[in-house]
């Protein structure tokens, strides 16, 4: 398993999260393989054949170009006709970071085409650099004789037997358009004039081949009009060697051998100065967002994260718990390990993934230096992983301080940073996307290096800050950084800030019911000297000027002569591939969002709502004092209070199904009454339950059954059939009752019970699928919506 950090670790993510939390989506534009831009289009062929023409520009002699993005400067070239490379480029840009080059996304899109498609596992390596120009021209056309056809591949370091057997390989997926080679096929003969390769042409297999060597082939390179026109370049390479290396590729294993060496051949020639990484491959433990923050005036840091486990060996049902052991800033064994509970999951092609989230609060003085990974099985089994036993390192040397930093409507950003005392002062880092001119449709990445401005003393710590103007709409994309020495802390989003820098010195994100504002202010230490000692109300609090986004809302012309103002250290037009070791976050799209949490509650998450469909419809208020103590307090009584876009609380005895969570980032809002606390956003609730008047339900036990597991449940597909009963009082031993003498019995959606005596077919889920409450008795979980709770007979 790869040691964390990697310079890949962006890339892995977008190789192996296709669905499910976290999830970077990159294979959703050739997901199923017929995946289509357009009428007559195959987005997986058009992928491969992209990363082909990239490469086809290269000079392995003269250790130039290869796999290196050329192709967006070479969009108008007469090799490249058509607007198949122009969709996928687009599609690609997204996926351009700090970490992934676009030939290296061009790359992965090689490995996601061919498996979406049923091909082999691709090997890629990362570190590809990208071109800043177009290459010479050299793609194969199809009117080439055999003589130029060996050059051009030899070029590339393909031999004579290996010319014939990459082509094979590329043309298995897609076809031939009659608009861009209207000299090899007759318009109005094909399907949207899109002559298909082989009678598969969205499987990744040998039928290209089989087609072709038992002469049934209708390729439009093989037969055809190609024949007269000499431009059947498929017969002409295939048939070069008397089809001997062709025959080879008959077996459908050997095929795809082949073509996994031919595809990864591919994918690593790059030209000299470039070197590749390693293969990518999935870690077993994997940490996210590992983000330190320091509260409280300097006594407390809080450490968030998330920790991916590998569970494509170990199935998700066999773990029980998850903990981080860690080490504090002297290397000394914390007494307590931190405990991870269930986020999500999320899988690729052939893995599968159990995210485990955590929050906690360290002493800022001991701090953390390093965590192992604990898994407890359900066999009472546990494992330890310390990253091949270099442990997860955490810096604490300089860490970026997301509730000071704030991004204002203007796109003015500004970035608070807290330095371990004796660490030099740090530099803040921000890479924005520069569109490029017209046709290239992949932007350019700037990035500037600031130098911070010393803020305050806290604690342990020194505070810094610095400013940034974006232009446009750069902050969208833009990715920002703290630096100091050899500590870092990168890779946060820049659209993910709230448009509010919070004071350090409010209370903490976790405020007890009871602590008031009053006792709060005055009992923790003021970050600022110029906090006035006298406030004595939230609303005074929160008003009062302490941070220098604050300073700048107002304008004051005080406070700004009292800060030294930010220089800009360098700035340079075209941000190399990094090749430094990365620091403690590793998604570009996640947000270092802290977990809400609030005492003697649950929080449930970031959920929709609207004005017409309320997710609670009990009872509700709007306050500009709205917070989680006052909405708490205002819902007393009820299983869940929700607090909405700053000032709004609601409440409810259940969380209907259409309440879709969305990500915690999403409910970034500051409540209006304890700006310290993040209150929904626009139609975003952010949800808590209780967890004194409703204790956290569970699978009842029922005598004379087991219960057996959650399992996918639709109208397509029932799982259990015989017969149903649907009740507004629903329970666990009524269900039993009712399927008396089946074999197996089921709730669903809260309120149905389903009766078999065989299970259809179906698959086993992760249990917090199945977590929605018996609609007669909350204690209890009765599946969910699509997802049933079997219990079976013993
Ligand atoms: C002698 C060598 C080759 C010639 C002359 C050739 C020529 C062509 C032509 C004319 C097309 C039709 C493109 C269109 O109309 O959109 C095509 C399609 C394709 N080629 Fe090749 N090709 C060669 C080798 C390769 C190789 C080595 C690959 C390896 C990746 C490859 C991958 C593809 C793919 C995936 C398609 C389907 C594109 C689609 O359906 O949109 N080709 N080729």
């Amino acid at each position: 398993a790869p040691t964390w950090p990697a310079s890949t670790d962006d890339l892995e993510d977008i190789m192996l999260l296709n669905s499910g939390y976290r999830a970077r989506g990159f294979a959703t534009a050739v997901t199923p393989c017929s995946a289509a831009p357009g009428p007559g289009r195959i987005a997986a062929a058009e992928w491969i054949r992209a990363a082909f023409h990239d490469m086809a520009t290269g000079n392995t002699y003269q250790k130039t170009g290869g796999l290196d993005a050329s192709l967006m400067f070479e969009i108008k070239s007469s090799e490249n006709i058509g607007s198949a490379f122009q969709t996928t480029l687009t599609t690609y840009a997204p996926f351009l970071s700090s970490r992934t080059s676009m030939a290296d996304i061009i790359s992965m899109g090689v490995y996601t085409a061919t498996r979406s498609c049923g091909g082999p596992v691709i090997p890629v390596r990362g570190g590809h650099v990208d071109a800043t120009q177009g290459g010479s021209i050299g793609v194969p056309l199809p009117q080439n004789p055999i003589s130029i056809f060996k050059t051009q591949f030899d070029r590339f370091g393909y031999n004579a037997t290996e010319m014939i057997q990459f082509t094979a390989c590329g043309h298995s997926l897609g076809g031939l358009h009659q608009v861009n080679f209207p000299d090899v096929i007759n318009q109005g003969v094909f399907p949207n004039d899109y002559a298909v390769m082989d009678t598969t042409s969205t499987v990744f297999d040998n039928r290209v081949v089989t087609e072709y060597l038992d002469g049934t082939t209708q390729n439009p390179l093989v037969v055809g009009k190609s024949v007269s026109t000499k431009r059947n370049s498929d017969y002409v390479v295939y048939n070069s060697d008397n089809n001997v290396t062709i025959a080879g590729m008959r077996d459908a294993q050997a095929f795809a051998n082949t073509c996994k060496t031919m595809f990864q051949r591919m994918i690593e020639i790059v030209p000299s100065g470039v070197t590749l990484t390693d293969i990518i491959t999935p870690y077993e433990i994997k940490p996210y967002d590992l983000q330190l923050t320091l509260l409280d005036g300097g006594s407390k840091i809080n450490f968030t994260g998330d920790i991916r486990v590998q569970t494509t060996q170990r199935p998700a049902a066999s773990i029980s718990q998850v903990q981080l052991v860690y080490k504090d800033r002297t290397g000394a064994a914390a007494s307590t390990p931190i405990t991870a509970t269930i986020r999500g999951s999320a899988s690729g092609f052939d893995d599968t993934f159990q995210f485990y989230s955590f929050s906690a609060q360290l002493s800022a003085e001991t701090s953390i230096s390093s965590f192992s990974v604990v898994i407890t099985k359900t066999s009472d089994i546990t494992e330890t992983w310390d990253n091949n036993g270099a442990g997860f390192k955490v810096d604490d040397n300089v860490i970026y301080q997301a509730p000071q930093s704030c991004l204002d409507a203007s796109g003015k950003l500004t970035v608070v940073a807290a330095a371990r005392n004796g660490t030099v002062s740090p530099n803040l880092k921000v890479v924005v996307k520069n569109p490029r001119a017209s046709p290239i449709v992949v932007p350019a990445l700037s990035t500037a290096t600031i130098a911070m401005a010393t803020q305050s003393a806290v604690g342990s710590y020194q505070l810094y800050f610095a400013s940034y103007t974006f232009s446009g709409s750069q902050a969208q994309s833009a990715v920002l950084g703290v630096s100091a020495g050899s500590s870092s802390d990168n890779y946060k989003n820049a659209s993910s800030l709230s448009n509010v820098c919070a004071s350090l010195s409010t209370p903490s994100p976790t405020p007890t019911p009871s602590s008031s504002s009053v006792a709060s202010s005055s009992l923790i230490p003021s970050a600022d000297s110029t906090l006035d000692s006298s406030s004595t109300s939230m609303t005074m609090l929160t008003s009062v000027l302490t941070t220098p986004a604050s300073t700048s809302s107002t304008g004051s012309a005080a406070s700004s002569s009292n800060l030294p103002t930010p220089t800009l250290v360098s700035s340079s037009s075209e941000f190399a591939t990094s090749t430094t070791t990365l620091p403690s976050s590793s998604s570009p799209v996640s947000s270092s969002t802290p977990i809400p949490s609030f005492p003697g509650y649950d929080y449930t998450g970031c959920v929709n709502d609207s004005s017409s469909d309320r997710t609670f419809t009990a009872k509700g208020q709007i306050a500009d004092t709205n917070s989680y103590e006052s909405c708490a307090a205002f819902c007393s009584g009820y299983m869940f209070f929700g607090v909405e876009y700053g000032t709004e609380c609601y409440c409810g005895n259940a969380l209907p199904p259409f309440a879709a969570p969305y990500p915690d980032s999403e409910c970034n809002m500051p409540c209006a009454g304890n700006r310290a606390e993040l209150c929904g956003a626009g139609y975003r609730l952010t949800v808590f339950k209780s967890l004194t008047l409703y204790p956290a339900p569970s699978n009842p036990a029922i005598s004379g059954y087991t219960y057996s597991g959650c399992y996918i449940d639709n109208v397509n597909v029932r799982v259990l059939g015989d017969s149903f009963l649907f009740a507004h009082d629903m329970t666990v031993p009524m269900c039993a009752g009712f399927c008396a003498g089946k074999k197996y019995f089921g709730v669903e959606y809260g309120e149905q019970c389903w009766c078999g005596d065989a299970l259809g077919q179906s698959g086993l889920v992760d249990e917090w699928e199945c977590s929605m409450e018996c609609s007669g008795d909350q204690s209890s979980f009765c599946g969910a919506g699509n997802r049933i709770g079997v219990w079976v007979k013993d």
